[in-house]
């Protein structure tokens, strides 16, 4: 599988021209922008009620207030803040946020026993043809060596579990209802290492994916941008211990990336548990 522009997640560009590469096929585009001017008409069935307040009245301030005083917010006020709980998109798009999933104590012991237990490795990666260090570092485990994962043109082979991995992965099961078969570890070392703006919408994952994912050490904000036009963004601050699962059409539908915090000085550390269903080499 060679890496397709939706898979890139090291892309530079702005989000509105990174946005264009994700669009989807022209007779979706008209669908999603009938979806689209719906949801400006005012149809805010799936918002949290706040939220939904808040839009009706076509004001910002009230779902401003209640907002935590993070950075993105002050540089944002229309970003709109995950719901604990089911938080429906709209159009088959659902994100569970479960942030306390893994009690503290336990999770600031996972974080320590990963940080020195696991191989991570700095990939070099392909952008715009060149050669550049990938800004977090990364592990990957899988059921069976079979299960490699390519994206910005590297290709990873899995390792096999460990035993604290495999107790997340039990645990992330159950908040998403699913079994997985692979998990890819991302150690962000600071507020410097991220994530572009991505959607894990790769063929090994066949249609409408779900994808379960669990975060220990810093908080890092996890966000969320629709490919609609205008897009919705949403943030989902991912602590120690929570947890978070993409399921339904989110990725086909939206985008989302772990941006650059300059006030994060800690590290934190994510695993992405996903289920391959047809493995590259079959998938070529
Ligand atoms: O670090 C995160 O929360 C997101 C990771 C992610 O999106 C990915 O590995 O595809
Ligand atoms: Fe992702």
């Amino acid at each position: 599988m060679t890496a397709s522009p939706s898979s890139n997640r090291e892309l530079t560009a702005p989000p509105s021209s990174n946005r264009e590469l994700t669009a989807p096929p022209s007779s979706n585009r008209e669908q999603m922008k009938e979806f689209s001017k719906k949801r400006s008409r005012g149809s805010f069935e799936s918002l949290p009620s706040a939220c939904e307040a808040s839009l009706k009245s076509g004001s910002t301030s009230k779902s401003d207030r209640l907002l935590k005083p993070t950075e993105h917010r002050l540089e944002k006020p229309n970003v709109k803040e995950g719901q604990v709980g089911l938080n429906d998109l709209g159009e088959g798009a659902h994100v569970i946020y479960v942030p306390d999933a893994f009690e503290r104590e336990r999770s600031k012991e996972l974080f320590h026993r990963l940080s020195s237990g696991i191989p991570w490795e700095q990939k070099e990666i392909r952008m715009m043809g060149r050669p550049i260090l990938q800004p977090r570092l990364i592990a990957y485990m899988a059921d069976d060596p079979s299960m490699t994962y390519t994206y910005s043109g590297s290709t990873l082979h899995p390792t096999g579990w460990t035993d604290d991995v495999l107790k997340i992965k039990k645990k992330i099961e159950e908040v998403a209802g699913v079994t997985f078969n692979s998990c890819l570890l991302n150690h962000y070392r600071n507020g410097q290492d991220h994530l572009s703006w991505h959607s894990d919408n790769e063929r090994l994952y066949g249609p409408s994916p779900t994808i379960g994912s669990v975060s220990l050490g810093a908080t890092r904000d996890f966000m969320m941008k629709s490919i609609l036009d205008p897009p919705e963004k949403y943030c989902f601050p991912l602590g120690g211990g929570a947890a978070l699962v993409m399921r339904g059409t989110v990725q086909d539908r939206w985008l989302h990336c772990v941006p650059k915090r300059a006030r994060v000085k800690d590290a934190r550390i994510n695993l992405t548990f996903r289920s391959i269903i047809c493995a590259e080499k079959a998938a070529h």
